[in-house]
């Protein structure tokens, strides 16, 4: 049996702070008309894709840093996005910043969507694991702010039924922990879509930058062959705003072998047909989890952690 999914990866080159979001929407629409002539079926853009990666700076102004979210999803500047989607009968995976009031209090989350083949969002993750700081340190050359800005995700890991398969979603820090993945492989996820904004530099071991392509590849690989999932994950590349971000946007496949890989920082498609029957591979093997895991050993993995 095959269940083939045409899967378009679709990196973004560096954006400007400056950069609107209807100038962006022009780049990322691009990317769809050249996945679209690929005969792709899915498109996965990056973790907040509709701007700068702004947790870089210091914003006192809460305005300011609300400038840079969405208040609604699509609005007039994104809902070309979706018109586009429907258009070609192709889904996508956005990573956007969320601002969402309940009970009278405003709402910041660092959030993706999966919107079908019609134009309609038919899942939603918030990022769970925050890297970074929450205050401001000088010493750093730039910050990563994103424990300042965002709140941790409420919804959990969760798998949702769209485009013929059962799709998982996270975000960037999200894939460097083989919790997220096992968790979404028990919940079934035949595809992990993952959007990431990584610089090279990282300030806390500056001994470590050279590895940043090998820790990427190596954390998603990883997770693909010990879930037996295919993976997307899809870089914001290049050197943005003085700060240089990695690509090597890929698709892997349940073996966790890459299979395409981007070659560019610039925007860039890469493309490749997922067998989603492939999970099957190992999922019924090695990693057949009724058959072998041993969850009465793994307790102290859900203990609450103690400060
Ligand atoms: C540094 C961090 N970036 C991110 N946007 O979560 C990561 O790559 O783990």
């Amino acid at each position: 049996m095959s269940r083939p999914l045409k899967v378009a990866a679709a990196q973004v080159g560096p954006i400007a702070r400056d950069e609107t979001r209807a100038e962006v929407v022009v780049r990322l629409l691009k990317l769809m008309e050249e996945a679209h002539n690929l005969g792709a079926e899915l498109i996965v853009f990056p973790e907040l894709a509709l701007t700068t990666f702004f947790p870089r700076w210091y914003f006192e102004d809460q305005a300011d840093i609300d400038a840079f979210f969405e208040k609604e999803m699509p609005s007039a500047e994104t809902r070309p996005l979706f018109d586009a989607a429907k258009k070609y009968q192709m889904g996508f995976y956005l990573g956007y910043a969320e601002l969402t009031t309940e009970d009278g209090k405003d709402r910041h989350f660092n959030t993706a969507i999966i919107v079908d083949k019609n134009g309609e969002i038919v899942g939603k993750y918030r990022k769970i694991h925050l890297p970074g700081h929450s205050e401001y340190e000088s010493w750093r050359p730039f910050q990563h702010l994103e424990r300042r800005y965002f709140e941790t995700g409420d919804l959990g890991f969760q798998t949702f039924n769209a485009l013929g398969g059962k799709m998982g979603m996270c975000l960037c820090n999200d894939r460097r922990w083989p919790e997220t993945y096992r968790v979404l492989g028990l919940r079934g996820a035949e595809l992990i879509m993952i959007g990431y904004n990584t610089p090279v530099h990282y300030p806390q071991a500056p001994e470590h930058d050279h590895l940043q392509d090998f820790h990427n590849e190596l954390v998603m690989q990883a997770g693909a062959y010990q879930n037996g999932s295919w993976i997307v994950g899809v870089a914001k590349a290049g050197k943005e705003e003085g700060c240089e971000l990695i690509g090597g946007s890929c698709i892997i496949d349940p073996t966790g072998q890459i299979v395409a890989q981007a070659k560019t920082l610039e925007d860039e498609i890469v493309f490749f047909e997922c067998d989603l029957d492939r999970c099957d591979e190992i999922r019924e093997n090695v990693f057949n989890f009724k058959r072998y895991r041993e969850p009465e050993n793994y307790t102290p993995i859900t203990e609450p952690k103690k400060s």
